[in-house]
């Protein structure tokens, strides 16, 4: 269990981490959501004791990283998978690791299995593709068995293959009954891995649930429906008060009735003896509802603005938000 409390640190007049209070529970993968510079890593390295919070504090299973007599048996983590000396073999850099931890030395091939790298354990880490530095840099977090895993960003730049690797590994660790704690701010990517979410912007909360209530709290539900009456239904529902939309699709026009259910609009469709063909409930993707939620947030945006001199050419650039 990770409990954070009024955390916040200050870099000179940059609020990193702004009264931030959220807990991680074990046996589940909790996703720490938010844009670029919102603070996610700053907040790792003080659960990890390597920056000191400014207020507040941060406890692992009710104790300050500091203050653990084992750390490394009670928490493990992969902050940058780069990470380790290039000419080191695999094997090299964790029994390094193993013994600077007092860890036993059977426990480097025990994670070097569980990772998938015995066969290329000899092999020079300096060399190793990024899926297989991430794979390494999991093994020295698992090295100590530790109950609590943070894992910031660790799908940055996988393949497909790698990403599924590390999302089913993680659900593995969880399933274990371990707490895990990844920072991502692929936002569809959290929706398939993490049960829970810790979301944040400009160093502040903004929301911690599950996923599945984030999506639905924050996201407009929506129905889709089509009809070969669709200017009664259309008339029927604009009565009642609804907003509508018409959306073409490769089966004709068909009406998107915004914060409605299906229920409603199959009520009203019954009522004026209306024909349906489709009636579907459209789900807000996590996208949105993180786009939404976090749209006063973000630290930079992109700004689409003339160039001086060139009225016809648009230029991407970064203007702080809220300007
Ligand atoms: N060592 C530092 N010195 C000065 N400012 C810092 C330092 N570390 C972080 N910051 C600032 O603190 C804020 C939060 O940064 P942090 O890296 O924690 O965010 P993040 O959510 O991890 O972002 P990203 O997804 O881009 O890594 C940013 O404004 C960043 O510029």
């Amino acid at each position: 269990m990770i409990e954070a409390v009024g955390l916040t640190k200050r870099y000179g007049r940059t609020v990193a981490v702004d009264n931030l209070s959220f807990t991680v529970k074990p046996g589940r993968v909790t996703g720490f959501l938010g844009p670029n510079g919102a603070g996610k890593s700053t907040t790792m390295r003080m659960i990890l004791g390597l920056d000191r919070p400014d207020a507040g504090r941060v406890l692992i299973d009710g104790r300050p990283y500091r203050e653990l007599d084992r750390p490394l048996r009670t928490v493990g983590a992969l902050l940058d998978a780069k990470w380790v000396h290039p000419n080191r073999s695999a094997r090299a850099h964790l029994q390094w690791l193993a013994k600077s931890n007092a860890l036993p030395a059977r426990r480097v091939d025990e994670v070097l299995e569980l990772v998938g790298l015995s066969g290329v354990a000899g092999r020079r880490a300096g060399g190793f593709s990024l899926g297989m530095a991430q794979r390494l840099g999991i093994a020295a977090a698992l090295l100590g068995d530790p109950e609590i895993l943070l894992f910031d960003e660790p799908v940055n730049g996988l393949d497909p293959e790698g990403i599924l690797w590390i999302r089913q590994f993680m659900r593995r660790l969880a399933a274990e009954g371990r707490t895990v704690f990844v920072s991502s701010h692929l936002l569809s990517e959290m929706a398939l891995t993490a049960e829970d979410l810790v979301v944040v912007g400009r160093g502040r909360l903004i929301a911690q649930c599950s996923t599945a209530e984030f999506v639905d709290n924050a996201s407009e539900s929506s129905v889709r429906v089509r009809s070969p009456q669709l200017d009664r239904l259309r008339t029927a529902l604009l009565h009642k008060g609804f907003t509508v939309h018409t959306e073409p699709t490769a089966e004709g026009n068909a009406l998107v009735v915004s914060a409605a259910t299906s229920d409603q609009v199959g009520e009203i469709a019954a009522a004026q003896g209306v024909v349906l063909h489709e009636l579907s409930p459209q789900r807000g993707s996590l996208e949105e509802a993180f786009m939404q939620l976090t749209s006063d947030s973000v630290q930079y945006r992109t700004d689409v603005s003339p160039v001086a001199g060139d009225g016809a050419a648009q230029n991407d650039r970064l203007v702080p938000a809220g300007k």
